[in-house]
C-alpha cells in the first residue's frame, strides 16, 4: 500500500500548524552544553513527550542518572522511549531523534533572536535554533502521526521512539539504556525493532534530496595549561615567566595543517588510500565547489576538485580547533597573561578509527610537543567526549524504501552521502538491535547547523513530513 493522497493533502493544509509546533519548541533553549539550560532541556523532554501521547504514542520519560560537566554533577536529561502499533503482521521501525540543540546567542551573530522562530516570508525560511538541528525532523515525525490520527487511517508499520536530550554533548547515558532494553529482550522497548531511521543530517546542496550510510566518528579534547596562581601583569612578569598562553597556541598550532593535514603521527595513516572506483562514487554525487562556497558564504573551499572536497568531508578524518577558555577575548587592549587556558579540538573518525585507537597517539603527542617547550607550567590532557564512525549497507530494504520515498516526494534520485558530522548512537543501535539503520534527512546543505542563522526552509519541512510518512508506506510495502 502506498501512502494515500489524502496524507499529502492534510500535510499541506495544515503547514501553518506544523510550523506553530515547531515555533513552540524553538521556543524551549534545550542546550544540553550548557548547566545553566538543564531545566530547559528537561522541559523540552517533557513537551515532546505530552505531544506524543496527545498522538496516541505510549511512552515513559526514562532517567539517566547523573553525569559532572564543568564541574557540577547535573542530572541527565530524560530520554523518550515510546511505541505506537503492536501488529505481528506489520514492520516495526524505531525512529531516534535529539531534542537538545546547540548554544545559541543573537550576540553571536544571528540577525534574529535564535529562540524565537522567524518565518521570512520571502524566502519562506524558518530561522531558529534547533530548526533544523534536529527538533524540525522530530517534528516532522510528529506531524506524521498526527496526520493519520486526524484522518482514522492505520500506520503501515509499528513505531518505536527514542528521543534523547544529550546528543549535542555525547549521548550520555544512552548507549547504557539502549543496552539494557536489548537484554531485556521481549521485555525490552526495542524487542522486535527491523530496522532504525534517524532523520538528523543534511543533504549535501539545497537541490538534491540524500540518504546517508555512514557518519564520521568523533573525540573531543580539552587540553589545559595552568602556570601563575593568578592573571598577570604582562608589563611586569612578560619575558620573566612561562606564559600558559603562549604554550597552549605552541601545542595548538602543532595539531594541524591549514590545508587539513593532521600532524598527529598514525592518524591521517591509519585509513585506507581511495582507490580510482571509491573515487567514482564521490564524483558522481550531484555537488559542486559552488555548493561547498555558498554554504559556507566564502570562497574557501580547501580544494577545486569535488571528489578532494568531498573525501575530506566524508572519509577523511578531520581535525578542529574550536575554542580558548580563559583567554581574554573581549573589546578593548587588555594587558594581560592569563594564569589559565584550556584549549579545545575534536577530531571527526573514520573507519577503522575509534577513539580507544586514537587517544593514545593524542595523549602521547602532546605530552612529547609539550616537552620540547621546555615550560614550566602544567599542561592536563582530558578527552570530553567520544563516538565511533559508522557505514551501513545501502543494498538493505531500508536504503530501498527511502529511495522510493524520494522519489515519489521530490521526483528525484537521491544523493547517496557518508556524513562528516557525528550521531554516536547510530553504531550502538546497528551493532546491539543486529539491524539497518538509515539516515533520511530533512534539511539542506545550508541551513546552518551549530551555526548562527541555523534555519529550516518551510518547503523541507513540510515536504520532509511527507517523505518520512511516505518512507513508512514504502518499508511497509517491501517485502523484506
Ligand atoms: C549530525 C548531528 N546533527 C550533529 O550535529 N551531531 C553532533 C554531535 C556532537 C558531538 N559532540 C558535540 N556534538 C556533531 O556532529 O557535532
Ligand atoms: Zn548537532
Ligand atoms: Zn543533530
Amino acid at each position: 500500500m502506498r501512502a494515500p493522497a489524502k496524507f499529502a493533502e492534510f500535510v499541506n493544509a495544515n503547514a501553518d500548524k506544523f510550523i506553530q509546533r515547531l515555533a513552540d519548541a524553538v521556543a524551549i533553549p534545550s542546550v544540553s552544553g550548557d548547566p545553566a539550560h538543564r531545566e530547559d532541556v528537561v522541559k523540552m523532554a517533557h513537551y515532546l513527550n505530552s505531544q506524543l501521547n496527545s498522538l496516541g504514542v505510549t511512552t515513559e520519560l526514562r532517567d539517566l542518572g547523573k553525569h559532572v560537566m564543568d564541574g557540577q554533577e547535573l542530572s541527565l536529561p530524560p530520554a523518550i522511549l515510546g511505541r505506537i502499533g503492536d501488529d505481528p503482521k506489520k514492520k516495526t521501525i524505531l525512529i531516534y531523534g535529539h531534542f537538545d540543540v546547540q548554544p545559541a546567542n543573537k550576540s553571536d551573530g544571528w540577525d534574529t533572536e535564535p529562540f524565537k522562530l522567524t518565518v521570512d516570508p520571502k524566502t519562506g525560511r524558518l530561522i531558529g535554533r534547533g530548526s533544523t538541528d534536529d527538533k524540525g525532523p522530530i517534528l516532522g515525525w510528529l506531524n506524521v502521526l498526527e496526520a493519520h490520527k486526524s484522518l482514522g487511517l492505520d500506520l503501515p508499520v509499528n513505531l518505536r521512539f527514542c528521543f534523547e536530550g544529550m546528543e549535542e554533548s555525547g549521548s550520555e547515558g544512552l548507549d547504557e539504556l539502549i543496552l539494557d532494553e536489548v537484554k531485556k529482550e521481549k521485555e525490552g522497548w526495542f524487542y522486535g525493532v527491523d530496522c532504525v531511521c534517524i532523520s538528523d543530517n543534511y543533504w549535501l546542496n539545497d537541490r538534491t534530496p540524500c540518504l546517508t550510510y555512514g557518519l564520521r566518528g568523533l573525540t573531543y579534547f580539552k587540553i589545559t595549561v595552568q602556570g601563575p596562581a593568578r592573571d598577570l601583569h604582562s608589563g611586569m612578569f612578560g619575558r620573566a615567566v612561562h606564559e600558559p598562553m603562549t604554550d597552549l597556541i605552541a601545542l595548538m598550532g602543532k595539531l594541524v595543517t591549514p590545508d587539513g593535514k593532521i600532524l598527529i603521527p598514525g592518524i591521517d595513516e591509519m585509513v585506507p588510500a581511495a582507490d580510482e572506483e571509491e573515487k567514482k562514487l564521490y564524483t558522481s554525487l550531484d555537488y559542486s565547489i559552488a555548493d561547498v562556497e555558498d554554504a559556507v558564504g566564502a570562497k574557501i573551499a580547501i580544494s577545486a576538485d569535488k571528489a578532494t572536497v568531498l573525501m575530506g568531508r566524508m572519509r577523511m578524518p578531520s581535525l578542529s580547533l574550536h575554542g580558548i577558555e580563559g583567554a581574554f577575548y573581549g573589546a578593548g587592549a587588555k594587558t594581560v597573561i592569563p594564569a589559565k587556558v584550556s584549549g579545545k579540538f575534536s577530531i571527526r573518525l573514520v573507519p577503522p578509527q575509534t577513539p580507544e585507537k586514537v587517544n593514545p597517539l593524542v595523549v602521547e603527542y602532546l605530552e612529547a610537543e609539550f616537552a620540547k617547550l621546555n615550560s614550566k607550567n602544567i599542561l592536563t590532557i582530558e578527552c570530553l567526549h567520544g563516538g565511533k564512525p559508522w557505514v551501513a549497507d545501502i543494498k538493505h530494504w531500508n536504503y530501498e524504501a527511502a529511495i522510493k520515498a524520494t522519489q515519489a516526494v521530490y521526483k528525484q534520485q537521491p544523493n547517496l552521502t557518508r556524513e562528516g558530522g557525528s550521531i554516536p548512537v547510530t553504531l550502538t543501535f546497528a551493532e546491539s538491535l543486529g539491524v539497518n539503520v538509515l539516515l533520511l534527512p530533512m534539511g539542506r546543505g545550508d541551513d546552518g547547523a551549530h551555526s548562527t542563522n541555523e534555519k529550516l526552509d518551510r518547503s523541507n519541512f513540510i515536504e520532509g513530513t511527507k517523505l518520512l510518512g511516505t518512507y513508512l508506506y514504502e518499508a511497509a510495502a517491501i517485502s523484506a
